[in-house]
């Protein structure tokens, strides 16, 4: 279960446990070295340097390099002398950062480079790689606007299966070897992530799996890094609030299989409701390059199940199989073939799954006879059959409750239509599809219709509440969700099928009359929220775990439900 960590506490979560102070002048050595040059505008380079690093004021520490970056809101550098008289014993900033250093106490450095962001990740990394300069852990990079968090959990349970000791950090949390701390947001600043590298290289960590947000590129928080590995899962409409157009995302993403940031890529192909999307980014990429297939897994338009005879990768002979399916992972070059299987709901997890088997065998070719036998295993075993939370999480089966973190127009396509292929197989005809959505408040306005517009093509009754208003009034992102929830509704009706349409909120009350309004033989999908355990309103959070929601309805209604830990039936 998540909890809430203050920042300072969070951060401290984060780093290594020892780390001594580094020169500065190795670091300005090492900033050079990177082509991050700097100038010392205040203190003398000549004595002992930073601990530690942190670009938050709430999160500095004695003994940190502080780091003013300009921010949307503000310049961090104003915190200049705050940070200072909390133990700071230097800054580095911007030209315009430089503005707020001039009158720090005497003895502090303020060092100034050109552009703060790119200069983040080369210092963090050389201050806690320390003297020594230690190497490792193993990076695996994940990025793809769905399907990162579930690829990186099966990428680690698949490492652990092949007997690593793996680190992972993404949405859910962050994990150590055998600590963890949950996370706040899917890839943390700089200054985080090479703290955690440090921390992982303390636990012995081998190989750490990392969800890369577009994010994560466009503000840097991956510079200093490298990658052995990285995936491309699919891409299709989000974070247009930061991207402004599809194509600035893509080449956002595109960020991460450039060859001085990554060795290989492995690119799915066919992954999203467009196809090319994973076209353009083989292209795109500079580092070596292998392409997977989807083949029967693809959803893009023209999909017609059969694969790319140029990818490296595909997957065949998918057969669906209790919860899960079985597939085969064919290396077409060569005509090898890995047979799989996955435990969990859903073929786009067959896509996962797949994926994250491509990483695993392209960054071990010598491994490939030992690979095969873990991943050759019976449905609801193995490391593809790990519950990764919220994500198509079983919490009844009569009526079916599912718990999902689907929040964008093609996350809402792939689980709705999921719920309908397991009905389907299950030989259940009299079954509707009941779903509980919102949408998140400051983010990406245009995608609100279009999610309502899709609960009302798959569900046959949709429920809009609230997700994460954050600072925007709830009504209002409601009354846009149900702009497209009531077009397509009423396209719906002229073609004689009936879709029920309600607002209700708060969220408790729309599952409490989701579940009121389902029969055994109905399910019920909850939508968005997935491991989630509060909502924020404005700055003030609402406990309220789906999961645990979606059961107490269950409950109060009289049908069955499976606990959380051991989906026992009660
Ligand atoms: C919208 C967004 O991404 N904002 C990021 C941005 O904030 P900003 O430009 O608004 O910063 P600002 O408030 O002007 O402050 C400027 C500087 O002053 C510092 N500051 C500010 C206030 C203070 O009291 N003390 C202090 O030191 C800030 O840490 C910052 O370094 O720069 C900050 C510092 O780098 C980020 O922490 C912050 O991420 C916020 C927390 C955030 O919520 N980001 C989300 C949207 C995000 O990154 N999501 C992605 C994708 C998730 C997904 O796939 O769904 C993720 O990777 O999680
Ligand atoms: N390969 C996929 N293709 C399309 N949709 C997917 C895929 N995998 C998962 N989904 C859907 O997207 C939702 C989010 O999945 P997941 O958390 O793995 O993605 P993510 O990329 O980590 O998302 P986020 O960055 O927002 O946390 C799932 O709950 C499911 O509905």
């Amino acid at each position: 279960m998540t909890t809430h960590l203050s920042p300072a506490d969070q951060d401290a979560a984060f780093r290594p446990k020892r780390t001594a102070a580094l020169p500065w002048d190795t670091l300005l050595r090492a900033l050079e070295s990177q082509g991050q040059g700097a100038l010392v505008a205040r203190g003398g380079s000549s004595g002992t340097g930073p601990s530690g690093i942190s670009m938050d004021s709430r999160t500095v520490r004695a003994g940190d390099l502080y780091v003013g970056v300009p921010g949307a809101r503000r310049h961090g550098a104003e915190f200049a002398a705050q940070v200072v008289e909390q133990g700071a014993v230097g800054v580095l900033t911007d030209e315009a950062g430089a503005a707020w250093c001039a009158d720090l106490p005497e003895g502090t450095v303020v060092l100034i480079v050109r552009d703060v962001r790119d200069a983040v990740g080369p210092a963090a990394g050389a201050i806690y790689r320390g003297v020594e300069d230690a190497a490792g852990p193993r990076l695996m990079g994940l990025t793809g606007t769905n399907g990162k968090t579930t690829t990186s959990c099966f990428l680690t349970a698949l490492l652990r299966e092949l007997g690593e000791r793996t680190g992972l950090i993404g949405t859910i949390e962050i994990r150590a070897g055998e600590r963890t701390v949950p996370s706040t947001l899917t890839t943390p600043e700089a200054t985080q992530l090479h703290a955690l590298m440090g921390l992982m290289r303390q636990e012995q960590v081998d190989t750490a799996v990392m969800e890369v947000s577009s994010h994560a590129v466009s503000y840097r928080r991956i510079s200093g890094l490298h990658y052995r590995v990285a995936g491309f899962t699919n891409l299709s409409q989000d974070h247009l609030d930061l991207h402004g157009s599809m194509e600035d995302y893509f080449q956002a993403k595109a960020g991460l299989f450039q060859a001085e940031r990554t060795d290989r890529a492995v690119i799915t192909l066919d992954g999203g409701p467009e196809a090319s999307w994973g076209r353009r980014m083989a292209q795109a990429a500079t580092c070596e390059v292998s392409t997977l297939s989807l083949g029967p897994v693809a959803e893009h338009d023209s999909a017609d199940g059969s694969v790319d005879p140029g990818a490296d990768w595909a997957v065949q002979e998918l057969m669906p199989e209790a919860l899960g399916h079985r597939f085969t992972l064919v290396h077409q070059p060569t005509g090898r073939r890995f047979p799989a299987s996955t435990g969990l709901p859903g073929r786009f997890n067959v896509a996962n799954a797949a994926l994250a088997a491509c990483m695993v065998l392209e960054g071990a070719p010598q491994d490939w006879d030992r690979i095969g036998q873990v991943l050759d295993v019976p449905v609801g075993r193995g490391p593809f059959a790990t519950a990764v939370p919220g994500r198509m999480e079983v919490v009844g089966h009569s009526p079916a409750a599912i718990v999902d973190f689907a929040h964008n127009p093609d996350g809402m396509v792939r689980a709705l239509d999921s719920v309908r292929e397991a009905r389907r197989a299950a030989g259940n005809t009299e079954g509707r599809t009941i779903i509980v959505f919102g949408a998140t408040g400051d983010r990406d306005a245009t995608k609100r219709p279009l999610m309502g517009q899709i609960a009302a093509e798959w569900a046959d009754v949709v429920i809009v509440t609230d997700d994460d208003p954050h600072s925007e009034d709830p009504g209002v992102i409601r009354a846009d969700v149900l702009e497209g929830v009531r077009a397509a509704a009423a396209r719906a009706g002229q073609d004689g099928r009936s879709v029920q349409v309600h607002e209700s909120a708060p969220r408790p009350t729309a599952i409490e009359l989701a579940v009121s309004l389902a029969t055994p033989q109905d399910t019920v999908l909850l939508a968005g929220r997935g491991h989630e355990t509060s909502q924020d309103f404005n700055g003030t959070r609402v406990e309220l775990d789906d999961r645990v929601a979606l059961r107490e309805a269950l409950h109060r209604h009289g049908h069955p439900f499976l606990t959380g830990s051991s989906s026992a039936e009660r």
